[in-house]
């Protein structure tokens, strides 16, 4: 009979850890029901207590994802582990994941504790969650540099308190495949009550080995995998979700006894949520959901595949939900089209949604020959994450060249009223955000700016992508434009509205 693997999916808490993403408690709530339709079996919906956003985060999603776990994390201390039931226990299926690292240099030196305390606290802790939840996850921070020793011992020790998972991770991303494969094959030998829960792993890529490493725990008795939509997470990122689910997909003959219940059609449109939410774009040459996993540059491969799409394609771009569309949509396209092709793309907008991107679609086919799927999603994603916009762009004029200095006029709407400002900079994107920085009435520091063509061809829309610092706090705005200025000028706005929305409107004018 095939094993059964579970997948952890911690885009929504390792997966945010990646420098300069910060998700709102709408993008979360997105994401999360985006990952139950894929089908993960638990979302890490955050660290409850590591802010009261991501508290309510973390409760929202326990409130309203009913197919999977949710976990929340938390430190081995009795505060932690409160506050993370305080927001799981809403959830059809909650989970405590607390951790302790357990390596002779996290002990010494992060922890102060020596092997005994540390033994001592894990037991004691996982006790204490067990008073609340069914569900107990306990992480051996650090394991791979472990003594294996103590590892069995601490597991042992956390499975007698009542865990019902434990988490091997290679938090550093150290092991190579074969020694992760065989210290999980030690654990399934030396630790007496093993059999009594999922051995679980959680592999960082920091050596491009994460997801080599998962799958090789896979093979040798882990049954549950953590890991990140398009490898997000803290530093080089967690292993794929979407490479691990491929890898046991099309090399069915190789892990032919395990079967998980990820609907991979899901894959590709949950790549695009999470990079839209995140403002991180798949790098093109990413295994699977990069833009180039499918494409075929070269006359050899273009003829082998023109022939025979088997000789270069181990996998279907279909298999991952990216589809070649029949229904062609221009500026004499009718809503009932773009309505179906927004739900074929996953969006379930409301009317007064669909009705303003009926509207965004309009005016773009007008400048565009043809509007593709992506154009769609570019146009919509910043809907759903609704942002509400204190600040709207009324109007913009700009002038620059190569001889005279660019300069702005900007114009914004707040509360009904219009106000306007003007401004000179280095060029028209600098004129424009520092006319902005005028009408918006408190200060923050630019500091990425990035623009890429969502599509092929001159009609392109740009997408541009900004993070800002703000109080010591990241926030990402994306905007979008066949008009690389107004991308700009609406990045920049939505990473306004953002802040206004986490920060409160008090700082306007502060
Ligand atoms: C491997 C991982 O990815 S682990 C998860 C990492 N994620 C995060 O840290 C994001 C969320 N974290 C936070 O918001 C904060 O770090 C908090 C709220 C958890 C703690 O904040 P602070 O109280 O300001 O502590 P700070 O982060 O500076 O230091 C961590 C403290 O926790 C201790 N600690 C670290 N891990 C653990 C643990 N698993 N169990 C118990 N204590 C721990 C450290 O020794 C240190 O203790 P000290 O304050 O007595 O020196
Ligand atoms: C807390 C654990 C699961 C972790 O994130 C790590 O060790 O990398």
């Amino acid at each position: 009979m095939a094993t059964r693997i579970k997948i952890f999916d911690t885009t929504l808490r390792d997966g945010e850890q990646t420098p300069g993403v910060n998700l709102n408690i709408h993008e979360k709530l997105e994401i999360a029901k985006q990952l139950e339709k894929l089908g993960v079996d638990v979302i890490e919906a955050g660290f409850a207590i590591a802010s009261p956003g991501d508290f309510e985060a973390v409760k929202a999603v326990a409130q309203s994802i009913k197919n999977s776990t949710v976990a929340s994390l938390c430190r081995a201390v009795e505060k932690d582990i409160d506050r993370a039931w305080e927001a799981v226990q809403y959830a059809a299926n909650p989970r405590i994941h607390t951790f302790l690292a357990t390596s002779d240099i996290h002990m010494k030196y992060k922890l102060k504790m020596t092997e005994e305390e540390v033994f001592a606290r894990a037991v004691e802790m996982v006790k204490y969650a067990k008073k609340y939840c069914k569900d107990i996850e306990f992480s051996a921070e650090d394991a791979s540099r472990t003594r294996v020793d103590f590892l069995y011992r601490i597991i042992e020790g956390v499975i007698n308190a009542g865990a019902t998972v434990v988490n091997i991770p290679d938090t550093v991303g150290y092991s190579t495949p074969e020694e992760f494969g065989n210290l999980i094959k030690g654990i399934k030998n030396n630790v007496s009550n093993i059999d009594k829960v999922d051995i679980s792993v959680h592999c960082h890529n920091d050596l491009g080995l994460a997801v080599a490493n998962s799958l090789a725990a896979m093979v040798n008795g882990a049954t549950q995998l953590e890991c990140t939509v398009n490898g997000l997470g803290e530093r080089a990122g967690n292993a794929s979700m979407e490479e691990i689910i491929m890898g046991i997909n099309t090399r069915k003959d190789y892990y032919n006894s395990f079967e998980h219940r990820i609907d991979t059609i899901q894959i590709y449109r949950t790549s695009k949520l999470v990079s839209s939410m995140t403002g991180i774009n798949v790098q093109p040459n990413k295994a699977i959901v990069g833009a180039n996993a499918f494409a075929h540059e070269s006359g050899i491969h273009q003829h082998g595949v023109l022939s025979e799409k088997s000789t270069y394609e181990i996998m279907t771009p279909e298999s991952i939900g990216l589809t070649q569309n029949r229904m062609v949509l221009g500026k004499l396209s009718g809503r009932h089209a773009f309505e179906e092709r927004l739900k074929e793309l996953g969006y379930n907008l409301g009317p007064d949604e669909v009705q303003k991107a009926f509207e965004q679609f309009k005016s773009l086919a007008d400048k565009k020959k043809e509007v593709t799927d992506r154009d769609i999603e570019a146009l919509v994603k910043d809907k759903v994450s609704d942002i509400p916009e204190v600040f709207e762009l009324e109007s913009f004029q700009i002038s620059s060249g190569n001889k005279v200095i660019a300069n702005s006029v900007i114009s914004l709407k707040r509360n009904g009223n219009i106000i306007t400002e003007a401004a000179t900079g280095d060029g028209p994107v600098d004129a424009a955000f520092n006319a902005m920085d005028r009408l918006i009435g408190f200060s923050m520091e630019l500091e990425e700016y990035s623009l890429k063509a969502v599509t092929e061809g001159k009609d392109a829309l740009g997408e541009v992508t900004v993070k800002v610092l703000k109080n010591d706090r990241f926030f990402i705005g994306r905007g979008v434009s066949t008009d690389i200025v107004e991308a700009s000028i609406k990045a920049y706005l939505n990473a306004v509205n953002r802040v206004i929305s986490e920060l409160g409107d008090s700082i306007i004018n502060q």
